[in-house]
């Protein structure tokens, strides 16, 4: 599974989306060490703050199937934005901890823009611990 094949990934967990109030909508693939791939939307709610981004599901997904922090080696995310998107604060807090601060993230958009960054890059001076300390 190359960069490429797990964006188109996401692009197609994108169309799963639930974004009935935003109407924006976005996917995410989430690639493990030992090549599976989760696939996340956002999931919105009436009570807007419950609204589940794309990010999150993919990476409560492959906990809920039995994978560890560190187990994962690249998340793909794609929206419709200008630039490649920008995952929001609680995600990226997400992110650090079930993905590791390694973790190497792939921002798109529909029009095919990419920025390859890591979990430690979005989010600087995270809080974080160890989870397997
Ligand atoms: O990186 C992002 C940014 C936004 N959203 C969702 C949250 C909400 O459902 C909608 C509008 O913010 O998009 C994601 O899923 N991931
Ligand atoms: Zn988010």
């Amino acid at each position: 599974m190359d960069q490429q094949q797990l964006m188109q990934e996401a692009k197609t967990a994108r169309q799963k989306a639930y974004a009935p109030y935003s109407r924006f909508q976005v996917g995410a693939a989430l690639l493990t060490r030992d090549g599976k791939v989760f696939h996340g939307c956002n999931v919105e709610n009436a009570s807007y703050g419950l609204c589940n981004c794309a990010e999150r599901t993919a990476l409560f997904a492959a906990i809920a199937a039995g994978y560890k922090p560190g187990d994962f080696a690249t998340l793909a995310v794609v929206g419709d934005t200008d630039g490649p998107i920008a995952p929001c604060g609680a995600c990226r807090q997400v992110i650090i901890e079930l993905g590791s601060p390694t973790l190497e993230v792939v921002l798109t958009n529909l029009k095919g823009d990419v920025e390859v960054t890591s979990a430690s890059a979005l989010l600087p001076g995270a809080f974080y611990l160890d989870p397997n300390a």
